[in-house]
């Protein structure tokens, strides 16, 4: 069995980018995100919300019209108009069986352009047409369709099953859970547990695609460079989500928003 480093709070501190005084909105770098459906629009606001309060340069919604007008009520500074992007958030609060034929196509579209690409939820589907470095962010149910397994067996070595999706699809797989494991192709093997329990609740994976999209577009040169950038920017991505979710928590329970609204001021902790 693979060994997996656990990822701390000081690791995912250095994997923040801080802006400089000569950034501008453009370098900072621009996450475009097709997510949501008429059906789960809510998915859609909150990871364009989770990568807002993450920190990038601008974010492009292009999900559907109904998603796209709660987005925009939610999140005025959201650019809905297409443009170039650094990396792509694709897939959350989509369904793959039920998927309308311009989302198809922006899918489509973005999947080619062979840049760094979060895909989740109704678009794991479609992994193998994404021409550019990619991390998969499927939970148990998710992972054990991909690679025919059952959801008990997943359930029972996630680790291993980690690993052996990546292997399988040849992407990176962040495995989510009470613990998330990452496994890159490149052998890079890192579990992140800084989550409490009161996670397991709705919305949650849609936060933390936001998160890790934003980690991603603002870090396109590192991806480029290093094969085993991507697992590291899952677990940091999950490390922030999960501290946010303790910030949010206080030892009870508390909404999707509240860990939302906890990413900048445990962002902020983790560059201390
Ligand atoms: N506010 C919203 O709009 C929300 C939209 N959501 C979207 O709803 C769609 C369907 O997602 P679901 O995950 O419910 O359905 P799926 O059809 O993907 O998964 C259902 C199956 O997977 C298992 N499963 C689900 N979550 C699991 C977990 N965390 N660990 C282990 N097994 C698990 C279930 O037992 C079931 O067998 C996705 O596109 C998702 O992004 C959800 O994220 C919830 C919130
Ligand atoms: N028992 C748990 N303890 C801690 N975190 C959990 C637990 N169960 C799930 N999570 C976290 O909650 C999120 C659930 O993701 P997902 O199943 O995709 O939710 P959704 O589709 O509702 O947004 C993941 O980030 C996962 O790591």
């Amino acid at each position: 069995m693979s060994t997996f480093s656990e990822w701390t709070p000081a690791d995912a501190g250095r994997h923040i980018r801080v802006p400089v005084a000569d950034d501008d909105k453009y370098s900072r770098g621009v996450l475009g995100v097709v997510t949501g459906s008429a059906e789960y629009p809510g998915a859609a606001v909150l990871g364009v919300e989770a990568a807002l309060h993450t920190g990038l340069g601008m974010l492009r919604y292009l999900g559907p019209a109904r998603a796209s007008d709660f987005v925009l009520q939610r999140r005025p500074e959201t650019v809905t108009a297409p443009g170039r992007v650094q990396a792509w958030l694709l897939g959350s609060g989509q369904d793959a069986a039920v998927r309308d034929p311009e989302t198809a196509s922006r899918l489509d579209v973005a999947l080619h352009q062979g840049l760094p690409t979060v895909i989740d939820a109704g678009a794991l589907d479609l992994v193998e047409r994404s021409g550019g470095p990619t991390i998969v962010t499927p939970h148990f149910g998710e992972l054990a369709r991909i690679v025919d397994a059952s959801k008990e067996q997943v359930a029972a070595n996630p680790a291993a099953w980690a690993v052996r999706g990546a292997e399988a699809l040849g992407v990176t797989v962040l495995l989510k859970g009470h613990s998330t494991y990452v496994a890159a192709p490149d052998g890079t093997r890192i579990v992140a547990a800084s989550a409490p329990a009161w996670l397991a609740t709705a919305g949650a994976g849609d936060a933390l695609g936001g998160i890790l999209g934003a980690l991603v577009a603002t870090h396109g040169d590192d991806i480029a460079a290093d094969s085993g950038a991507l697992a590291r920017l899952g677990a940091t991505a999950s490390v922030i989500h999960g501290l946010a979710a303790k910030r949010a928590s206080a030892g009870g329970p508390f909404t999707i928003v509240d860990l939302i609204r906890a990413v900048p001021a445990t962002i902020a902790d983790l560059l201390r």
